[in-house]
């Protein structure tokens, strides 16, 4: 026993080590290159109807910076709204995509890669404090031997570099916290020391929190909540009354993110969950569905969602706040037009304010 303790104990000083060598080597600046919030799809579009000269256009490096910031120009508009706190997203389509380009599988889940990116770099711009991605699920085991190696060993890559980017002070990745949710056990032990080496490379970052699901499923994820939950409750010596809502969502892969999930996003034609965040999206969560494959997913697509879920989340708290459109007009008319001064009420004034105060919400 204390030997396994002390062997554990080096395992994870040598990994610290190795975690710090890796920062150090990282530090002096090696930019990776800019995730261009690209327009690939249109360049595709302008492809297939022979209109390559528009195509170039938009490789010319002043027409990138137009639409760069034109970009960040409307996130920033959305930002004045409500931004919904948790982003999630199936990543649906990678296959078809290569298949229609007469590509390799692998050319299709590279590209599916880079539109993570770049979602995650919008989504950083606009404030998302939580991003879920579902990278590969527990079925997905059943695909062809040298698909699976293909996946995991992207994975493995695709993760040191979301980790390179999230030290980098001048990546818009900067900053980001990645965590890697799923049945894990299944998974080998170096893939999974690789994977928490990342995990904590990024620990101290705290402008997003990454979650990638690999390999996941949401049942497998409850079965595991309720599995802990029991096992505590016996540790604990806890009555099953114990248990609440809170404390049961807190068991689950996402911890304290569990139920928090406003806005998911499925690609490619499947209007079906797979088994996804079935418990994360909450009562007002919105789901959206697009026929778009995932490596084509873009800026306007994310936008107009984002747009919608915004208007959406506005009427929302305007119901809860119990205001109405037209009493709310009138106000904002009567103080703009007749910005007349109220007449001041003094503190003395005022009712007693009552004892106790009940809320109940509005059905
Ligand atoms: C940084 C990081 C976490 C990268 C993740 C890499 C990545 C994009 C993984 C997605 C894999 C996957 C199973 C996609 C589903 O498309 P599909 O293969 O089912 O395509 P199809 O619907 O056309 O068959």
């Amino acid at each position: 026993m204390a030997m396994e303790t002390i062997a554990r104990k080096d395992h994870a000083k040598a990994m610290e080590n190795e975690v710090k060598q890796i920062q150090k080597q990282l530090r002096p600046g090696r930019p990776e290159p800019p995730i261009w919030w690209s327009y690939t799809s249109v360049r595709r579009y302008l492809h297939a109807q022979k209109l390559c000269v528009w195509s170039y256009f938009l490789e010319l490096s002043w027409v990138h910076w137009v639409v760069f910031h034109t970009q960040f120009l409307l996130l920033s508009i959305l930002q004045v709204g409500p931004v919904p706190q948790h982003v999630s997203f199936i990543m649906d389509g990678n296959r078809r995509y290569a298949k229609s380009l007469n590509k390799p599988t692998k050319s299709g889940h590279e590209a599916g890669a880079w539109t993570l990116l770049k979602m995650l770099s919008m989504c950083k711009t606009l404030g998302v404090k939580i991003v879920s991605a579902y990278a590969f699920s527990i079925e997905n085991f059943n695909r062809p031997r040298e698909e699976v190696d293909l996946l995991t060993s992207l994975l493995a890559e695709k993760l040191d570099e979301v980790g390179r980017r999230a030290l980098d002070r001048k990546s818009e990745l900067f900053g980001v916290r990645l965590r890697v949710v799923g049945e894990r056990s299944m998974i080998s032990k170096e893939l999974n020391d690789r994977i928490t080496r990342v995990e904590r490379m990024t620990d101290g970052g705290d402008s997003m929190t990454l979650y990638v699901c690999f390999p996941y499923t949401s049942r497998n994820e409850i079965y595991h909540a309720v599995y802990d939950t029991a096992e505590s409750c016996k540790y604990h010596g806890q009555a099953a009354e114990d248990v609440d809502v809170r404390s049961f969502t807190k068991s689950m892969f996402l911890g304290d993110n569990s139920n928090r999930c406003d806005l998911l996003i499925r690609t490619s034609g499947h209007t079906r969950l797979s088994d996804y965040m079935l418990w994360q999206v909450h009562e007002n969560g919105v789901i959206e569905f697009t026929n778009t494959l995932w490596p084509d997913f873009g800026f306007i697509e994310f936008f107009v969602m984002l747009l919608r879920w915004s208007f959406f989340a506005c009427l929302q708290r305007r119901e809860l706040a119990n205001v109405s459109l037209r009493s709310q007009a009138f106000h904002l008319f009567k103080n703009n037009l007749f910005p007349f001064k109220r007449k001041p009420v003094s503190y003395e004034d005022l009712p007693e304010a009552p004892q106790a105060v009940s809320v109940v919400l509005k059905s």
